[in-house]
């Protein structure tokens, strides 16, 4: 099996605002290896976006990462050293973002600003380069080199994030929520079209999504979060064959199904809900399992079939 490119480990984060100090990641791990897409699923304010920004030194302000390692590659940083994590990530990491079109500069052709990006680790043929680039992303750099981003789609502009994504050669993309804003038949081929390139470069990528049957589509590997907890976490096929965390079951069964439609089961409560201390599982209060025990500590990691579940409810496999 191909060694892992990016493990996090342990990795907890504290939110600052308004002048309290509350836990918003605890205990998070991930890793993924080159050529893996790897899925990070949960819903909003789960903590998806902060636990891998920290993860690559981006940590905002307001956040303080408490503790946790990142390796990538061969070497290994305190995730707290965020200063470091940034130096020494930029080179192996690209990010790509939802709403390219806002992230564009509109002033500048999407020509140029993939320009600029190649020109930062290119000293020749940058001009055939870039061709290639657009080439390799689905766009034809003859047609739409010279147009400024609003005379783009939504579409188009995400390719050509894309391309300034790329065109630093990373070892690993964290694609967040990146087709969140386009409409579903694009967000499909793009996600196909990420899966080809992610396969021919070896590129690792990290897609952080809402929408788990989307993601199952193209993930091989996933972690399910809930209120910065990782509730659910290891090979894709397990999990939907035989989803263990109540959390998981729920999304689950919320995943319409066309072959055999059945009425959705939402999901009751908000993620944040639920008293505040912080050594407890932070699902109980929306759980229909939920015990006394569920209260008194973070549940612990149960490995079952190539995926580890944290839930009391398989406590009993630890000490087996
Ligand atoms: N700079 C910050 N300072 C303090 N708290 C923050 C900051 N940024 C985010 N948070 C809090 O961290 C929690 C997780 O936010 P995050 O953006 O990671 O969620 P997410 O899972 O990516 O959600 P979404 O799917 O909506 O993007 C939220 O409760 C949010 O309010
Ligand atoms: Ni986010």
């Amino acid at each position: 099996m191909t060694e892992s490119l990016l493990t996090i480990t342990d990795l907890s984060i504290d939110s600052l605002r308004d002048g309290t100090r509350r836990r918003i990641v605890e205990g998070f791990n991930l890793s993924v290896r080159a050529g893996e897409i790897y899925g990070l699923v949960g819903e909003s304010g789960s903590g998806k976006s902060i636990s891998m920004m920290a993860s690559v030194g981006l940590a905002a302000q307001g956040l303080d990462v408490r503790s946790g390692t990142v390796n990538f590659g061969t070497r290994r940083f305190a995730a707290s050293d965020q200063k470091s994590l940034r130096g020494n990530l930029s080179h192996g990491v690209s990010l790509l973002f939802q709403n390219a079109k806002g992230a564009l500069n509109p002033f500048i052709t999407v020509g140029k600003q993939v320009e600029r990006v190649l020109r930062r680790r290119r000293r020749s043929d940058i001009q055939g380069e870039l061709k290639e680039l657009f080439r390799v992303v689905g766009l034809n750099y003859a047609d739409l080199g010279r147009k400024y981003p609003h005379q783009v789609s939504g579409g188009q502009a995400q390719r050509v994030a894309m391309a300034c994504a790329l065109a630093t050669e990373p070892a690993l993309l964290i694609a967040d929520e990146p087709t969140t804003a386009l409409d579903v038949t694009t967000e499909r081929e793009m996600l196909r079209f990420l899966a080809s390139i992610c396969r021919q470069r070896n590129m690792a990528v990290v897609l952080i999504a809402h929408n788990l049957s989307l993601v199952s589509e193209y993930c091989s590997s996933l972690s399910i979060l809930h209120a910065g907890q990782v509730v659910e976490t290891g090979n894709l096929a397990p999990i939907f064959a035989e989803p263990l965390h109540p959390y998981t079951q729920g999304l689950i069964a919320a995943v319409p199904d066309v072959d055999s439609p059945r009425e959705l089961v939402p999901l009751i409560g908000s993620v944040w809900g639920g008293s505040s201390e912080l050594d407890r599982c932070r699902f109980s209060h929306r759980c229909p399992h939920a015990m006394p025990r569920c209260e008194r500590r973070i549940p612990p990691a149960v490995k079952r079939d190539g995926r580890e579940v944290h839930c009391v409810l398989y406590e009993q496999e630890v000490s087996a």
